[in-house]
């Protein structure tokens, strides 16, 4: 661990010269400074762990020097030190912020046992904030599924890493973005920006631009120098979202800046360094865009060190209703109503749905409902066709997928399988997910339950 640096500030110079020598010695890093202004500039160009501030100063004094070092680096410990018969001002400046005083004269070790305390509490602080964030950051994502819990695993150790890419991976609609935004508000990085672009709906011309920046003049329409979102989200993230569709003469600028950190705004002279996380997301096969020619293998590597694979709705067991739940709470706070409730039919059928639109299509539907039935039992009857026709096997030659019609089943083996379903899934509801109390509540072995639910896919 580096040593801490410690900021001297006191216009005594032969004190200051002592106290920066004794310092040096119990291992720390002291700076000595004579005056206020001359602490500013050292906390302005060094990251400074700790200052000791003198109360008694010509010019601008201890209180004063206070107020601006906190002002410019709120989370700084200060300590003070006060003269002889001069406690009330000590106490005074601990209100305004100091985190102790001495008074003079001291013992070294009084001082060096103050300055570890101080350090110590402000290193658990951090490691509290910390921790508060990463909680935060898994929290936006609901789900009891195990699957999920998977993924709120995967979001925690991936944040917290110092690696600077990952590829976020999943159908349309399961939740990528959220990932990424999750990824950042668990990493150190939460307190700097978090930029997204959606390479999918950047004009082929303007992406180059939009990204790393423009000079002005560099392009017909470039009235102006144009700051690119790399430089936006410096310190930060960069979500690249729907990275597949990237054209492929930007991919290889893109690979240059993955590599070595470093690009060159469109029609610039000089390169520019950006330190950014960057986090890329897409619902295509990128390994088959590779194989296709559309899509650069070295880049494609470079992506994929940490990826991230976002579960389908369909494989998040049980899911499907607790987010409806969520969704349904969400909605009529927003449309102050009471939330709309499901009968175990609906549930049943939002649990055998398959879900092609993922959490999407479940939010939308669960707004659409609560706009339309405010407060109200939503039966099968108001779900449209295609989740009223949930789990039925398409037919061949026929349509699927969300607006297609329903399809009926043409055997009386689908029509017993279709009810056996439901009843599984709307005792495995009731009971929350609980095998042995839904088997129960079935009549039937817990053993007996699992071979019916693995023989219809569930
Ligand atoms: N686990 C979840 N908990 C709560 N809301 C979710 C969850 N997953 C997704 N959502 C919500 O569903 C919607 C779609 O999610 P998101 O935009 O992140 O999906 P995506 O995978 O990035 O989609 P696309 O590939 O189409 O861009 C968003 O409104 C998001 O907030």
């Amino acid at each position: 661990m580096n040593p801490a640096s410690i900021l001297v500030v006191d216009d005594e110079a032969p004190f200051v010269r002592s106290l920066v020598y004794a310092l040096k010695k119990e291992g720390l890093k002291p700076t000595g400074v004579n005056s206020c202004a001359a602490a500013l500039e050292v906390l302005r160009g060094t990251e400074i762990d700790l200052a000791l501030v003198d109360l008694r100063m010509p010019e601008v004094d201890g209180m004063e020097t206070l107020a601006r070092l906190k002002a410019l680096a709120p989370d700084l410990p200060v300590i003070m030190i006060s003269a002889h018969g001069d406690t009330r001002a000590a106490v005074q400046a601990v209100k305004a912020g100091a985190v102790d005083y001495l008074t003079k004269p001291f013992e070294l070790d009084d001082l060096i046992h103050c300055i570890h305390q101080a350090l110590d509490r402000r290193r658990m602080h951090k490691e509290i904030e910390y921790h508060r964030s990463r909680q935060l950051s898994t929290a936006s994502l609901i789900g009891a599924s195990p699957a999920m819990a998977a993924l709120r695993e995967a979001v925690e150790r991936v944040a917290g890493s110092g690696t600077s890419r990952i590829l976020i991976h999943g159908e349309s609609g399961t939740g990528k973005a959220l990932v990424a935004r999750a990824i950042h508000a668990g990493s150190r990085r939460a307190d700097q920006p978090f930029v997204e672009v959606n390479c999918a709906a950047l004009p082929e011309q303007l992406i180059e631009a939009e990204l790393f920046g423009a000079e002005k003049g560099a392009y017909t329409g470039a009235h102006q120098k144009r700051t690119g979102l790399v430089a936006v989200a410096e310190g930060g993230t960069l979500f690249l979202d729907e990275i597949g569709e990237v054209p492929l003469a930007l991919q290889a600028k893109l690979l240059h800046f993955l590599e070595d950190g470093t690009y060159r705004p469109v029609g610039a002279a000089t390169v520019h360094a950006g330190n950014v996380r960057v986090v890329a997301a897409t619902n295509r096969d990128l390994a088959a865009l590779v194989r296709e020619g559309q899509f650069r293998e070295d880049l494609y590597y470079r992506l994929n060190v940490i990826s991230v694979a976002v579960p389908a709705l369909r494989e998040r067991a049980g899911d499907a209703l607790v987010l409806a739940e969520h969704f349904a709470a969400r909605y009529a706070h927003q449309e102050a109503c009471a939330p709309i409730t499901l009968t175990p039919e609906t549930v049943a059928l939002l649990q055998a749905h398959l879900w092609p639109g993922n959490v999407r299509e479940l939010k939308n539907l669960i707004e659409r409902l609560t706009i339309l039935y405010p407060g109200e039992v939503i039966s099968p009857a108001v779900l449209p066709q295609e989740l009223r026709g949930a789990a039925v096997p398409p037919q061949p030659g026929t349509a699927t997928g969300a607006g297609a019609a329903p399809v009926m089943p043409a055997t009386i083996d689908h029509h017993m399988d279709q009810a056996e379903r439901q009843m599984l899934l709307a005792a495995l509801s009731r009971s929350s997910g609980h095998k042995g109390r839904a088997a129960e509540t079935l009549g039937i072995s817990r053993h007996a339950l699992k071979r019916r639910l693995q023989r219809l896919g569930l």
